[in-house]
């Protein structure tokens, strides 16, 4: 196992082309928020739109529609019920989102079918919350055809996916049951906790060193999820990716820690474009 450092950073953040426009920095589907859980789905933009991603919509409840243009107007909103909508949208992005504050409806699972269906095999989906626990109810919603399929669950969602008590999620098991969902070798896991760790299918495993208990609320996980999303839009699917949006997300953190008793997660993604300008990699990107 490796601990990730600070240098992954400089080595994924890259100087952006100045001929370039947002299409080069990834078109993002970000899918969630029922009426009640607005919020999770809110943050998670705000963490995609905050760490850089180029193009972002939102399919969502409609009644998130006016919070979500008041915060951001930069991002475009799609009522998840336009099911017509949905099946336009899905192929034409690069990276797909999906699960914070989905629900466990209906119309939670019918979206997660069509997910399935309309996923193309160079788009990268990334699981996180409500969708992996309605896979845990139903494996025959889990979609194999994507690029890369990123999961995102806490110890308590990979429980119910993994079916792996939290006091047995040893490294050993965890990649057992990784293989066992993703028999195609696509996936990779990012294990939530108070040390998160990520895993590929090639036996390669990394540790977050940082993070505090500040970031113990409600929201900090779907922040996550949008700046995973960001970063693969920008940087690629890769496991280098996945490890400095972990760290990324825990620095911006520990910033904020130093002189506040919590992290709220809409400061952290407020705070994310000045960290990464300050940690960019000096050449430009190739
Ligand atoms: N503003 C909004 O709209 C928000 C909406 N949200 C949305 O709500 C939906 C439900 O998601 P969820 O994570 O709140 O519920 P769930 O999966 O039942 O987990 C809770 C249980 O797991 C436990 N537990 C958690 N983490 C753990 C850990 N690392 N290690 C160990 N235990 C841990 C925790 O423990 P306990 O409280 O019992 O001590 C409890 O038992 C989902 O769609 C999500 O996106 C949220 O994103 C929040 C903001
Ligand atoms: N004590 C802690 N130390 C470090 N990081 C933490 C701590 N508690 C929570 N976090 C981080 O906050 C996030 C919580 O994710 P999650 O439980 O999915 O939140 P939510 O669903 O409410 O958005 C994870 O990234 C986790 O690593
Ligand atoms: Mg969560």
């Amino acid at each position: 196992m490796e601990i990730i450092d600070q240098s992954i950073l400089s080595k994924v953040i890259k100087k952006r082309k100045s001929k370039s426009h947002k299409g080069n920095y990834g078109r993002l589907l970000i899918i969630g928020g029922s009426a009640n859980y607005g919020g999770a789905v809110i943050m998670a933009a705000e963490g995609a739109l905050n760490s850089g991603a180029g193009l972002i919509c939102v399919a969502t409840h409609s009644i998130n529609s006016a919070a979500l243009h008041a915060r951001d107007p930069e991002i475009m909103f799609l009522d998840w019920h336009d099911e017509n909508g949905l099946k336009q949208m899905i192929p034409q992005m690069d990276v797909i989102v999906c699960g914070m504050g989905l629900g466990n409806d209906k119309l939670a699972k019918h979206i997660l079918e069509l997910l399935k269906k309309y996923v193309t095999s160079d788009q990268v989906v990334v699981l996180d919350a409500s969708a992996l626990d309605l896979i845990a109810q139903d494996k025959n919603l889990l979609l194999h055809q994507a690029k890369k399929i990123v999961l995102t669950p806490h110890q308590v969602e990979w429980q119910r996916l993994s079916q792996i008590r939290i006091q047995y999620q040893s490294d050993a098991a965890n990649q057992e049951a990784l293989d066992n969902l993703f028999p195609e070798k696509n996936a990779y896991l990012i294990l939530k906790s108070s040390h998160t760790k990520i895993y590929d299918q090639e036996g390669n495993i990394f540790e977050n060193p940082i993070g505090n208990p500040g970031m113990a609320i409600g929201g900090m996980g779907d922040t996550l999820a949008g700046i995973v999303g960001g970063f693969i839009g920008q940087f690629g699917a890769g496991i280098e990716t996945l490890q400095a949006a972990v760290y990324l997300h825990s620095l911006a953190g520990d910033r904020i820690f130093k002189d506040n008793y919590i992290v709220k997660p809409t400061q952290l993604s407020a705070s994310l474009p000045l960290l990464m300008k300050k940690y960019e990699s000096q050449n430009e990107e190739n």
